[in-house]
């Protein structure tokens, strides 16, 4: 049987003051740090282990990884990390805070913002200085940094990782570990659960949960579970 397991980050300081967040790198909130230990504790005293992990480019989720494999006296096993898994882009939303937004326009369109499939909040423009292109972090993918992105975007790329990426490494028995986002993490569960769209609007994924997949040979899932929730 193979086996994946999948965390959202730790509450980060912008869950914590409910502030639309995307690609802006905030870090964990104490809170956070502490869900991630916490995490790491349960994968370790659950007898988990990992050969390689897989993370953003973004201090949430790396530092989220950081802790687990610490707990988990794994630091020193193979970390790739790629903006294919950074949280779907939220445009020119990002840094605003989620109430003041719905009482500006209203429940209904930010609720379509946040969790329709094919809804993209207002793009980011290039001259914003909110905008990730001259990030250093983002030199290589140059003309694929977006200004907005609705889930199915998000689902593409982190798809276009997994198949690229990821699946060879579940085939050849590695047992990995996916640190990520609430949205990159939805979509995959998506995909690997073959959830149509409309039955993924409900869809949330908790912080600093383990959520584990177990795959057959083809990589479909068999079963999935929370450790510890
Ligand atoms: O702000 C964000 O980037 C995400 C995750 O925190 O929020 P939402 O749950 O609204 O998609």
């Amino acid at each position: 049987m193979r086996q994946i397991v999948l965390v959202r980050h730790g509450q980060s300081e912008w869950n914590l003051e409910n502030r639309f967040t995307g690609w802006t790198d905030v870090d964990l909130s104490a809170n956070g740090l502490v869900e991630a230990r916490r995490a790491g504790e349960i994968l370790r005293d659950n007898g988990y282990l990992f050969d390689v992990a897989y993370t953003s480019v973004l201090k949430r989720a790396i530092r989220t990884l950081w802790i687990i494999l610490d707990q988990m006296n794994l630091m020193w096993i193979p970390v790739h990390k790629s903006w294919m898994l950074n949280e779907r882009h939220y445009g020119a939303l990002q840094g605003l805070n989620k109430a003041e937004t719905a009482t500006k326009y209203g429940e209904e369109q930010v609720h379509l913002w946040r969790r329709s499939v094919d809804v993209r909040p207002p793009a980011l423009e290039r001259s914003d200085t909110r905008y990730d292109g001259l990030d250093p972090k983002y030199k290589d993918i140059d003309g694929q940094v977006p200004l907005t992105e609705n889930l199915e975007d998000t689902e593409q790329r982190v798809l276009n990782y997994w198949h690229q990426v990821i699946k060879s490494s579940v085939l050849s028995n590695q047992k990995i570990i996916i640190s990520a986002h609430g949205n990159t993490i939805r979509g995959l569960v998506q995909y690997l659960d073959n959830i149509p769209s409309d039955g993924i609007t409900d869809l949330n994924i908790p912080t600093g949960i383990p959520l584990v997949y177990e795959l057959d040979d083809e990589c479909k899932p068999l079963r999935h579970y929370y450790l510890g929730m």
